[in-house]
Order: structure tokens, then sequence, then C-alpha cells
């Protein structure tokens, strides 16, 4: 019996902050300005990385509850979520990348992939506008041609729907695909939509990295290529079955 090869190179869903991009020094700028303007105490990178991962409302909502609690209830029916949210996206939205940084080996990598001819996606919990002005600035959007942003889905990871947006947009469902991602939000969205997730070690997890239930970790982003052979290959299935 010939061994079973898939038919098409594997489709590739990427996270965005933690996972090709170390994006805490600009959103930490972003969030203590707006923290600032209401007399609130600064965030230092330890407290903001803890709050990373389920998108900029969540984000705004973390920092003001670190800070003393949620503001007020305004009076004309806006909720204080979405003002934090609207003052958050006038400070970050069009300039997200002054600090922001690639991981070692993000550009080599997708190069290599890219190259390779695997459909490739961003599928981040970031708003979508500045999701793609950072990967524009950074020059990494040559390599996507697909880019879910918060706000792009009704709802955001771990919801598996922004995985599975993805892989439509990409005309890839059906396909073998794997999600690479830094959070659980990442393992669990890739669960959900039935697929394995290979993680990196060194972004935004909150807990001990086996807290992730990832498929692979890998330590460097160069180590990509072999891990998703890993996760996709037989062995790898039957492993995950036992
Ligand atoms: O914006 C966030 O909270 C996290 O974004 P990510 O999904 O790219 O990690
Ligand atoms: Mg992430």
């Amino acid at each position: 019996m010939t061994p079973h090869l898939p038919a098409h190179l594997p489709a590739l869903l990427f996270d965005l902050d933690g996972t090709l991009v170390d994006s805490v020094p600009d959103l930490l700028t972003a969030v203590n300005s707006v923290l600032a303007a209401d007399d609130r105490a600064p965030l230092d990178r330890t407290a903001i990385t803890a709050m990373i991962g389920n998108g900029a409302r969540k984000l705004m909502e973390r920092a003001y509850l670190y800070t003393g609690g949620l503001p007020a209830p305004r009076h004309d029916g806006e909720t204080v979520i979405e003002t934090l949210y609207d003052r958050f996206m006038e400070v970050y939205g069009d300039h997200p990348t002054a600090e922001t940084t690639l991981y070692p080996g993000v550009v080599e990598t997708l190069t290599t992939l890219h190259a390779a001819g695997h459909p490739m996606a961003v599928v981040t919990n970031k708003p979508e506008q500045p999701a793609l002005v950072l990967l524009k600035k950074l020059d990494l959007l040559k390599f996507f041609s697909v880019v879910i942003g918060g706000g792009s889905t009704p709802v955001l990871k771990p919801d598996p729907l922004p995985l599975t947006t993805a892989l439509e947009r990409l005309n890839a469902t059906g396909r073998p695909a794997v999600m690479i991602g830094d959070s659980i939000n990442d393992s669990a969205a890739a669960r959900a939509a039935g697929l394995p997730c290979v993680c990196v070690t060194f972004g935004y997890c909150h807990g001990p990295l086996e807290s992730l239930g990832a498929d692979a970790l890998i330590d460097h982003f160069s180590h990509l290529p072999q891990a998703v052979a890993q996760v996709l290959s037989p062995a790898a299935a039957l492993a995950g079955a036992d």
C-alpha cells in the first residue's frame, strides 16, 4: 500500500501577537496613554502581557479592572467597554508598529513556506485594522492571502469560526491544515475546528506550556516546517488517539 500523502500542501493559519510579532511595547504605550488620560497608573510589561489574547475590548476591560475598576456607565447609551475600545483604537489603530518586532526566524520561515505554495492566513484577535497596518508595515502582508482579525467574524478565538472562515476564504476547506499560535485561545479554537495546533513557547502563554494542549511546541520559528510535518503525520494522529 502506498503511504498516505496529503493531496495538497497543508493550509497554515497563523496567530499574530506573541506568535509572529512581539507587540507588547506598542500595546503598552497605547493602553497606558488611555489610562493616563483617566489619571490611572500605568501597566508594566508583565501586567499587560497577562491581559493580551482575547482582543482589544477585553484588553481594555482588564486594564481598567486592574487599575481601579471600570469607569461609571455613560449617559448616552454607549457601553463603557465600547468607549474604552474607541479610545484605544484612536491611539493604536494607525500606529501599531513603532516598537513592535518580529520574532527571530519569522521572515525566513514564512518566505520558505510561502515559496513552497502553502495557502497561508493570519487569524488574530487583534482588531482587523491595526492587524493589517502592522502586517503591511513589517512587510509580512505579502505572505498571506487572507487576514482574519477581530471584527472580521462575529466571534473571536477560541471560537473556531475565525479559523473555519479563514479556510473558506483560502479555498482550503477540506485540505489538511494547521493552526500556529501562542495561547490557549489558539489551541482551543484549533481543537474545536478539528485542526492540530503548533504552539510557540516564546509568546504570551498565561500558564504552564503544558496547559496549552498543543500537538507540538517550538522554541524557534525555524522549527515550524518540521513541527507541521510531525503533527500531520499518521504517526502523530495515532499517538493522539491513545
Ligand atoms: O489582540 C489580542 O488580544 C491577541 O491577538 P492574537 O490573537 O494575535 O494573539
Ligand atoms: Mg497570540
